[in-house]
């Protein structure tokens, strides 16, 4: 039986995706990417269009997936295929354990060796990547992205479009403003207003002079 998922952003993410989509027996894969028509494949996949082409044509798949890194770009064309009656739906590894006491919201994707743990609640096109893990009671907005590695003790809270970079680590219950950045690698043990960029060990606002702050 044929079951077509089309993929919007034909990205390193993206093929990363498209894997995942074979492993849930998806027999046919089509990449969508607003640089169509001058990129014309990705890999051994065909690229078929841009945004416009495949919102004429979302009935034709199962499931549609926005490959975009980006996480307010994301969002928007979630949103977007969303109000044209693509099916989003959630897209995840067979190796991710994710409890039935959980909600992950449509449009996300989630990697493998990812966990998300019990009654953590997690919005709409968000990321959980290769190793992520996000403990209980959790509640992600939309547009989140947890980079690989990175783990969310139990209780934390991340507001919308925010980015938790690879490998991060964010102590339980500190709550994360909306479109914050966590550098790679930090450890947050409070809570971080909104656009803020955080880094480091504990991590600190990232126009703070580091050299001074280690002579303290
Ligand atoms: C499958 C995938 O690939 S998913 C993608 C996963 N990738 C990530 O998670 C990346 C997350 N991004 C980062 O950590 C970035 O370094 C950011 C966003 C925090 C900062 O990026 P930029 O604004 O470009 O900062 P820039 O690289 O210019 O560095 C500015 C200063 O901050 C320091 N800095 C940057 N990132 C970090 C970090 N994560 N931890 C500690 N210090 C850092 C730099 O060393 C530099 O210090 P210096 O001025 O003393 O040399």
């Amino acid at each position: 039986m044929i079951k077509r998922c089309a993929i919007l952003g034909a990205s390193g993410h993206g093929k990363v995706i498209a894997e995942i989509a074979e492993l849930n027996h998806f027999t046919e894969i089509h990449f969508f990417d607003d640089r169509w028509p001058k990129l014309q494949n990705i890999e051994h996949w065909t690229v078929f269009g841009d945004t416009l082409e495949l919102l004429s044509l979302v009935d034709q798949y199962e499931l549609v997936v926005v490959a975009i890194g980006n996480n307010e770009i994301r969002l928007d064309k979630v949103n977007l295929l969303k109000s044209s009656g693509a099916k989003l739906s959630v897209l995840t590894h067979p190796s991710a354990i994710i409890s039935s006491y959980s909600q992950l919201g449509e449009g996300c994707v989630v990697m493998a060796n990812a966990v998300v743990n019990p009654f953590s609640l997690i919005g709409n096109a968000c990321i959980v990547n290769t190793s992520a893990t996000i403990d209980h009671d959790c509640i992600i907005a939309n547009g989140v992205h947890v980079s690989p590695g990175a783990n969310l003790a139990g209780g934390v809270k991340v507001g919308t479009i925010s980015w938790i970079g690879i490998g991060a680590q964010v102590k339980q219950l500190v709550k994360i403003g909306e479109n914050v950045v966590v550098g790679a690698g930090a450890t947050v043990l409070h809570d971080v207003a909104d656009s803020k960029t955080v880094v480091g060990c504990p991590a600190r606002p990232l126009h703070i002079n580091f050299k001074t702050i280690s002579k303290i």
